[in-house]
């Protein structure tokens, strides 16, 4: 993992929330970042650097601003419009789902932004980052960018807005997807009276097992339903079952609906 120049001072403005302090405790952790160079900002006292006690933690984002040249938006959508900042044309990563890079540019006073969308597994390392960037952002802010995302999973720049739009729907919600799935077979499983231990990692091996599978394939993973079907076995009578009764269909709707609500038109 490559460290960002020595002098580069990053602000985390939601630096507590589970988002920021991802981000911010993997920069630490993998020596991105000195301590001294880390700054957050939350409105009531967080643990989540106690072990890191060089680590700046103020209650004033303007305060932060002027200290940091790169700032992270850690917040929650609804919290942007009583944010007072002005960044000064200084690089700013907005993390939110559901605000455009030119209505964050406009809150924050710079047109140096980047948005980027996490996901839940940024937590464990795993998640997956596409960003895009407005035209301003130069070359120099995109490896930045790339060295303080991919410390928390894989990144991807994109080519346009509308793209980041669809993927808050897609890879942003995107571990909740499995947790329903999870939480369905677990469901069905009590049901048939498996114990729950038992119940519970029949699950787990099989999901996380299931998608190493596939990664480690690379194939499309269409490949493995239709082999699966025309070996026409036990599978195969739970696969058509699922797809006859519209399963298709229902995750297309459920991606329709949080792509809506990802645009703003929901
Ligand atoms: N969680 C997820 O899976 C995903 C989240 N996102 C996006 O990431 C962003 C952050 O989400 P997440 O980390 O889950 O949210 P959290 O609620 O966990 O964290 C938000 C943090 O912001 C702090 N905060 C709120 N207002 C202010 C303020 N004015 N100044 C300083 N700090 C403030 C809160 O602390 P306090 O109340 O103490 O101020 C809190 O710690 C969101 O915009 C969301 O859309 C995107 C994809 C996935
Ligand atoms: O649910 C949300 O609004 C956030 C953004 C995308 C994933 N989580």
């Amino acid at each position: 993992m490559a460290n960002i120049s020595k002098d580069v001072v990053v602000g985390i403005i939601g630096g507590q929330g589970w988002m920021g302090r991802s981000l911010g405790l993997a920069w630490l952790e993998q020596g991105v970042l000195a301590p001294e160079r880390l700054v957050i900002s939350s409105r009531s006292d967080g643990e989540a650097y106690r072990d890191w006690p060089g680590v700046r933690c103020v209650k004033d984002n303007r305060e932060l601003a002027a200290l940091a040249d790169v700032i992270v938006l850690s917040i929650r959508p609804q919290d942007l419009a009583s944010l007072d900042i002005e960044a000064h044309d200084k690089l700013v990563i907005s993390l939110l789902a559901m605000a455009s890079s030119q209505e964050v540019s406009r809150r924050v006073g710079s047109r140096r932004v980047v948005r980027a969308m996490p996901n839940a597994a940024a937590e464990i390392r795993r998640g997956y980052f596409p960003w895009y960037a407005l035209q301003q952002v130069t070359e120099a802010d995109k490896g930045l960018i790339q060295t303080l995302l991919e410390s928390c999973g894989a990144t991807r720049e994109l080519p346009a807005e509308r793209d980041l739009d669809y993927l808050t729907a897609l890879s942003g919600a995107g571990p909740a997807y499995p947790a329903l799935l999870a939480q369905s077979m677990l469901e069905h499983a009590r049901q048939m009276g498996i114990a729950d231990n038992i119940a519970r990692e029949a699950v787990m091996q099989t999901l996380v097992g299931g998608s190493l599978l596939l990664e480690s394939l690379g194939d499309d993973p269409g490949d493995m339903v239709e082999r699966l079907i025309s070996y026409d076995g036990t599978t195969a009578k739970g696969l058509r079952t699922m797809i006859d009764e519209g399963i298709h269909q229902t995750i297309h709707r459920g991606l329709a609906a949080a792509h809506r609500a990802a645009s703003g038109s929901a």
